[in-house]
């Protein structure tokens, strides 16, 4: 593991860090990074609706092309399956030789969409965490841990660089582990596809849909299955698992071991497995990639669907009654 006193931040004085992207990654990496003393520029196409976020926060923005070009340190924060596209158009030719290409997430690099030019430094720092909270747990004093990983170091300096940043972005608080992009990206896939989102979310709506139809009360659904999730995970994150079971009363702990091998089965394994198998054959980047190229029409009517369930009109409007819990992403 590698913690803050492992990485020199100095090592980013006198360099200029383009941040291109002011999403959910690129305003948390741009503003930890600018209040860890770094000079911070941030590309954007001149019709983004963060323009006026990232110069009120206090930012030169720039085009991604001269972004690009003005970076030492160049980070691509922009979706992955927009990478292919705008390094071709906007930031390939601006790379200069013996320049850091950084990366938040290693899809486009190790699933072929940006092949980087011969002498340019690429590493990837990829947080452990939602950019809003990267940004929320560096104000507050702790950070998410991240995955650093070296795919080319042409100058010998690719590693320090990259260690560097990370401690900028407050990664080095939680820890870093240090990999290779081939499993940075293949454990992420699985994680957010079978876990963490996929799995997390299937699993919620599963178990509101089944107290819905029996009859119960939507409200009541919405606490037991999303609500409480949140602070029963609170608890295997502070404690782990055992101390998660240590909280809850030994009628829930008996249910869990008896009971929660009747959802996750040995279907469910056999699926997971499957999962990571098309990620590892490369057959989901291309099914993502193919979505894109014909335009999302799928992956939108999704998103659409998704947002009008019952258990978000719900969940909606108990939230609403819940001052303490932020409801919007304004950092
Ligand atoms: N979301 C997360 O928490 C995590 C993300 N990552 C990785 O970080 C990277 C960024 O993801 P994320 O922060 O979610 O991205 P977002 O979708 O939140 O933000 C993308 C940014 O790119 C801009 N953008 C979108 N399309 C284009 C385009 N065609 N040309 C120029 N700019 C564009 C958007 O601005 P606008 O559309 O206004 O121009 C926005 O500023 C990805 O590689 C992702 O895998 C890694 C760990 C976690
Ligand atoms: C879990 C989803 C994630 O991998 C992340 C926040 O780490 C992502 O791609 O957004
Ligand atoms: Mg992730
Ligand atoms: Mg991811």
């Amino acid at each position: 593991m590698i913690y803050d006193d492992d990485a020199d931040l100095t090592l980013l004085d006198g360099k200029t860090v383009a941040i291109l992207g002011y999403g959910s990654q690129g305003h948390a990496h741009a503003q930890n990074l600018k209040d860890s003393g770094v000079n911070v520029v941030v590309g954007l196409r001149s019709d983004s609706s963060s323009v006026a976020q990232a110069q009120g926060h206090g930012f030169e923005v720039l085009s991604i092309a001269d972004a690009a070009s003005q970076g030492d340190i160049v980070m691509i924060l922009l979706p992955d399956e927009k990478h292919g596209e705008v390094w071709n158009a906007e930031i390939k030719d601006g790379i200069a030789e013996g320049n850091l290409l950084l990366f938040g997430h290693g899809f486009s690099v190790h699933y072929g969409e940006i092949e980087p030019p011969a002498g340019v430094d690429v590493a990837l720092a990829a947080p452990k965490g939602p950019g809003h909270l990267v940004r929320r747990q560096y104000t507050e004093g702790s950070g998410v841990p991240g995955l650093v990983a070296i795919h080319k170091n042409e100058t010998g300096k690719a590693r320090d660089l990259a260690l560097a940043y990370a401690k900028g972005i407050g990664c080095t608080r939680g820890g870093v582990i240090e990999t290779t992009f081939k499993d940075e990206t293949e454990t992420d896939l699985f994680g957010e596809q079978a876990v963490l989102c996929g799995g997390a979310s299937e699993l919620v709506q599963a178990g509101f849909d089944t107290l819905v139809e029996a009859g119960y009360d939507p409200r009541m659904a919405y606490f037991e299955c999303l609500h409480e999730l949140k602070l029963i995970v609170d608890l295997m994150y502070e404690k782990g698992l055992a101390g998660m079971r240590y909280s809850i009363s030994n009628t829930a702990e008996y249910g869990d071991y008896t009971r929660g091998k009747r959802v996750i089965t040995d279907e469910t394994r056999e699926n997971m497995r499957q999962i990571l198998k098309e990620i590892q054959d490369g057959d989901f980047a291309r099914e993502w990639i193919a979505e894109n190229r014909a335009g999302q029409e799928n992956f939108l009517r999704m998103r659409d669907e998704q947002s009008k369930t019952q258990v978000e009109t719900v969940g909606k409007e108990l939230r609403a009654q819940m001052d303490w819990i932020k409801t919007d992403f304004e950092d």
